[in-house]
């Protein structure tokens, strides 16, 4: 037996090849499922965050049946892609343009490069990507694959066409080993998850079965897309002061430097930060020791009258797309939603919105529907294991007038963050973080007081209109009665008192009992009640 271990280092890229599950790819279901994904997401990121309204293709189509490899092409109208950085961008695992502060789909420089080296490793076929830019007069075209031990592209074809309709945009295909059937519920669920909340976005699919299906665009309001921002202090590490100091000029004073790089830092406040961390304002930062640096941080992170993290980062979807999606999908009874006020944790700014559907054409079931989503994506796996969801199983349901075993009842959460805490780099439970769990519960039940207000007057309405059926059968007997008794025997005054009588009794029960719509039973006859 040895004692000796032998020891190596591996790239990004053969990390990631090794431990697939890690980013989605755990199956050929789940990664035929988290292809589309990536592909879609990247879709998006390049439109709306550019405010261009989304028209997005996914195709699938079957390769090879015998080995079940599908080709997946998702195409968009973005902002295309610099020739320069495609490879890169398709094959070099970490590599992203979204390592900023702002909110986005993509995060981790991860999704489509997973998704590549998934396909390379059970078929032979490359990428292909076809983009250009926006005002660019050529279209390119590239073959690629991960090298995966040194983590670089590995181009098998480079070219250009000229770019005669102006196009703008980019199309990737993706060659994989899936599994139609299995991922196929799941696929078409993300696909109209992600429009409820794009209705501003048009979407074709077609299925390696030959089915279509085309979500047309509801809307031309597009969100207001996020700003880039700097780090808040609370946000701060000693690494991250390393890092940010590396890249400026080594004559900058810690004072300027805190002014100058952070959100939410005044003159005021930097010399108070200061003081608190026993620093010359005017010391450079390139001569700042470790110790410095160490106070520096703490004393960040426990000053108090910081202003909290900018909001101008985040692009919600807005209460109104909201109850306009949730009405056109579901068609529901009430539908109401609401975006709450920005909010932080760790120095992270988020937002929270809720939407909650009820009744009309909801299908019932003993849960409600959960639609979960993070930075506008729709999240559909791992359900049990999120924040969301915790929440919404901890709230009870009947104190806001939602009865019985099968309830027509959707929720939809949309958690929006520069800094999304997710459980995993396959993006789909999002962890429990207090502060988020404490604003998605207010969320919820601020929607759900208007839907009790809704129920309970629906209620009230049912029950008044009993009463009125009731009433009505009684008011013709009692009208012919009374006029009976007034005309003396007469039967033509009988009959013109009856008349009078079933109207003057109709008013007064109507008005008794607060009915608004009369006309509805003016049309009832007494013989059919
Ligand atoms: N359709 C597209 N249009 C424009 N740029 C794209 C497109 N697809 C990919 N990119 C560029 O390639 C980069 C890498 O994409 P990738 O999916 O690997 O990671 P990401 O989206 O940055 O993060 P994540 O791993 O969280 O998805 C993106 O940051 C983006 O700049």
């Amino acid at each position: 037996m040895s004692l000796k271990e032998k020891f190596t280092s591996i790239s990004p890229a053969e990390f990631f090849k090794r431990n697939p599950e890690l980013a989605g790819f755990s199956n050929p279901a789940r990664a035929m499922y988290q292809s589309v994904r990536e592909l879609v997401e990247n879709a998006l990121d390049a439109t709306d965050v550019h405010e261009i309204l989304p028209s997005i293709k996914v195709i699938i189509d079957i390769d090879n049946q015998e080995k079940q490899i599908y080709k997946i092409t998702v195409e968009d109208n973005g902002i295309g892609i610099p020739p320069h950085v495609v490879p890169d961008a398709f094959g070099r695992v970490l590599y992203s343009s979204k390592y900023v502060l702002r909110q986005t789909r993509g995060m981790y420089g991860l999704g489509v490069k997973a998704a590549v080296l998934y396909s390379q490793m059970y078929q032979e076929k490359p990428i292909e990507i076809v983009t250009s830019p926006v005002g660019s007069k050529r279209i390119y075209v590239f073959k690629l694959k991960i090298d995966v031990t040194k983590n670089e592209p590995i181009i098998y074809e480079r070219s250009s066409i000229s770019n005669e309709k102006n196009f703008h945009g980019t199309s990737a295909t993706l060659y994989l080993l899936g599994d139609w059937q299995r991922s196929k519920s799941r696929i078409y669920d993300y696909i109209k998850r992600t429009y409820i909340v794009a209705p501003y976005a048009e979407f074709y699919f077609k299925d390696p079965e030959g089915n279509v299906v085309f979500y047309p665009r509801l809307t031309n309001k597009i969100p207001k897309p996020p700003e880039e921002v700097k780090p808040h202090p609370y946000g701060v590490d000693i690494e991250l002061l390393k890092n940010m100091i590396s890249r400026m000029k080594p004559t900058y004073v810690i004072k300027d430097f805190l002014v100058n790089q952070f959100q939410s830092v005044g003159e005021i406040t930097a010399q108070k930060v200061l003081e608190m961390a026993k620093i010359d304002p005017n010391k450079k930062i390139s001569s700042l020791t470790d110790d410095e640096l160490s106070r520096l941080t703490e004393a960040m992170k426990k000053f108090e009258d910081f202003r909290p993290p900018s909001a101008d980062a985040l692009s919600v979807i807005g209460s109104d797309l909201i109850e306009l999606s949730l009405k056109k999908i579901f068609n529901p009874e009430f539908v109401g939603a609401l975006t709450r006020k920005p909010k932080a944790y760790q120095g992270h700014p988020f937002i929270v919105e809720v939407g909650i559907a009820y009744g009309g054409q909801i299908q019932p079931s003993s849960e409600p529907l959960v639609l979960r989503y993070a930075n506008k994506i729709p999240l559909i796996y791992d359900e049990k294991s999120d924040v969301i969801w915790k929440v919404v199983e901890e709230v009870d349901w009947k104190r806001y007038g939602v009865e019985g075993d099968q309830i027509p009842l959707v929720v939809m959460v949309h958690l929006c963050s520069t800094k999304v805490p997710y459980k995993s780099a396959g993006k789909e439970s999002i962890a429990e973080v207090e502060e988020i769990e404490k604003e998605i519960k207010y969320g919820i039940m601020e929607v759900a007081r208007n839907l009790r207000l809704f129920i309970s007057q629906k209620k009230k309405e049912e029950e008044t209109k009993k009463r009125m059926l009731t009433y009505l059968k009684y008011i013709p007997e009692v009208a012919r009665s009374l006029s009976v008794f007034l005309a003396d025997g007469k039967k033509a005054d009988a009959d013109k008192h009856s008349q009078e009588l079933k109207t003057k009794l109709f008013e007064i029960v109507a008005k008794k009992l607060d009915l608004k719509d009369l006309e509805e039973y003016k049309l009832y006859k007494v013989e059919e009640l």
